[in-house]
């Protein structure tokens, strides 16, 4: 059974992630933006009555490259932390970090042309 403690050192842990949450949503550019566009998509979702299993990609890709975007400002966060000054393998890090974000959001393009171009063309 859990003990008192445990539930109370998790729902620490959650507060400091909601604490994490809320920096990402008010400072990071990247992350607003990302947040916007997926504010965009889940409109055009209900506006073109997308099905279950669309929803289900749509929310399953957004989820992935909002994650993603996180950990990137995360990564960045530290990378100026541990090294303000220029640095090629900082450099480094940064740029492998943001293209793991661009992998993700590759695929969301990918999947949002194929989930919407069928009612955008039901349309014309
Ligand atoms: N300390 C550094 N040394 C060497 N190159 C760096 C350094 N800081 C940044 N760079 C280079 O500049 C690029 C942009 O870095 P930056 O930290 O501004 O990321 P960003 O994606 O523009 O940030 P944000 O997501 O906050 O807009 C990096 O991907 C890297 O190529």
């Amino acid at each position: 059974m859990f003990k008192l403690k445990t539930i109370k050192g998790r729902l620490r842990s959650f507060v400091f992630a909601w604490k994490g949450l809320s920096h990402l949503c008010l400072k990071e550019d990247s992350f607003k933006f990302q947040v916007l566009f997926s504010v965009l998509f889940v409109m055009a979702g209900f506006y073109f009555k997308i099905t279950p299993s669309e929803w289900f990609a749509q929310l399953g890709m957004m989820a992935l490259v909002l994650s993603l975007e996180g950990i990137n400002s995360a990564i960045e966060e530290l990378a100026n932390y541990n090294q303000p000054e220029h640095d090629l393998a900082i450099g480094k890090i940064k740029d492998i970090s943001a293209g793991a974000v661009l992998v993700a959001g590759i695929f969301a393009f990918i999947i949002g042309i194929i989930i919407y171009i069928p009612y955008i063309l039901a349309l014309i």
